[in-house]
């Protein structure tokens, strides 16, 4: 068994963040290209499997990500619950028969750039090869969705890295020609709104024989990583500079 990694985090339901990634099977190869925004979901790991590590490579990836303790929460005297113990496990603190497996489990030293390295970058290699791919945070509040997706700049999230790879992408296959554009949108309280288009309001998801769509969606096409990012900015109405 592997040893225990710490510092931990303290419990599973408040600080534990987990991200799942996707490949849909391949759709028909396109020069117009997609790259999907993130989205972020509640839910909750007592629907978890129980302890398997013999996982085959699957479409959908679950990984979870611990936050180290903030001072606060040291202040305040937390206690951690639930640790990573090797690379797939979550073990419980208090009873260490009870564990989680996920495909892939990091501990609280883990580096945004890391988590990005095995639970993401194949997602947006494969997208740029016309594959779908989705990639979305989901966890209680303070669990660490932002700071993962977005980052800072010492710490740049899930999002600059995969925008950046995209254009290196490009840049490295001259004999393509590729379109990106970029939508940007909440939902919130099961309601849907443009994050790029302010009378976006409450707009509708269809389906068609092209796939699922939102309907009046607005689409920027973007020339550069600090153009999708500036409008990614723009849609939380904060200012952006990031530097790779
Ligand atoms: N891996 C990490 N290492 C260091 N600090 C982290 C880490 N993850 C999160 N934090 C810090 O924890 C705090 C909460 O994180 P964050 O704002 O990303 O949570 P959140 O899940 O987006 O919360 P909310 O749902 O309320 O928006 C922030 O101060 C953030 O900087």
């Amino acid at each position: 068994m592997a040893s225990k990694q710490g510092p931990k985090s303290r419990k599973l339901s408040s600080d534990l963040q987990s991200s799942i990634s996707s490949h849909s099977n391949a759709k028909k190869y396109s020069a117009r290209q997609n790259v999907e925004s993130s989205l972020e979901v509640q839910s909750s790991l007592e629907s978890s499997v129980s302890v398997d590590t013999e996982r085959s490579k699957e479409n959908v990836t679950v990984t979870v990500r611990f936050r180290p303790l903030s001072q606060k929460e040291i202040r305040q005297g937390e206690e951690i619950a639930w640790y990573a113990d090797g690379e797939t496990i979550v073990r419980s603190e208090y009873n260490q028969t009870v564990a989680y497996a996920y495909d892939r489990v990091f501990g609280p030293t883990t580096t945004t750039h890391h988590v990005y390295d095995v639970a993401a970058q194949d997602v947006v290699t494969g997208a740029m090869e016309g594959i779908n791919g989705t990639i979305f945070a989901y966890g209680v509040t303070s669990s660490g969705k932002t700071h993962t997706m977005h980052g800072d700049q010492r710490s740049p999230g899930i999002i600059p890295l995969a925008v950046k790879d995209a254009f290196s992408v490009i840049q490295e296959t001259p004999s393509r020609e590729f379109l990106l554009r970029v939508s940007y949108l909440e939902i919130y309280n099961e309601v849907v709104n443009d994050l790029l288009n302010p009378v976006g309001q409450n707009l509708r998801i269809r389906e068609d024989l092209q796939g699922t769509y939102v309907e009046g969606i607005k689409e920027e096409v973007v020339l550069s990583p600090a153009h999708a990012l500036s409008l990614i900015a723009a849609g939380e109405g904060r200012d952006i500079s990031l530097v790779f």
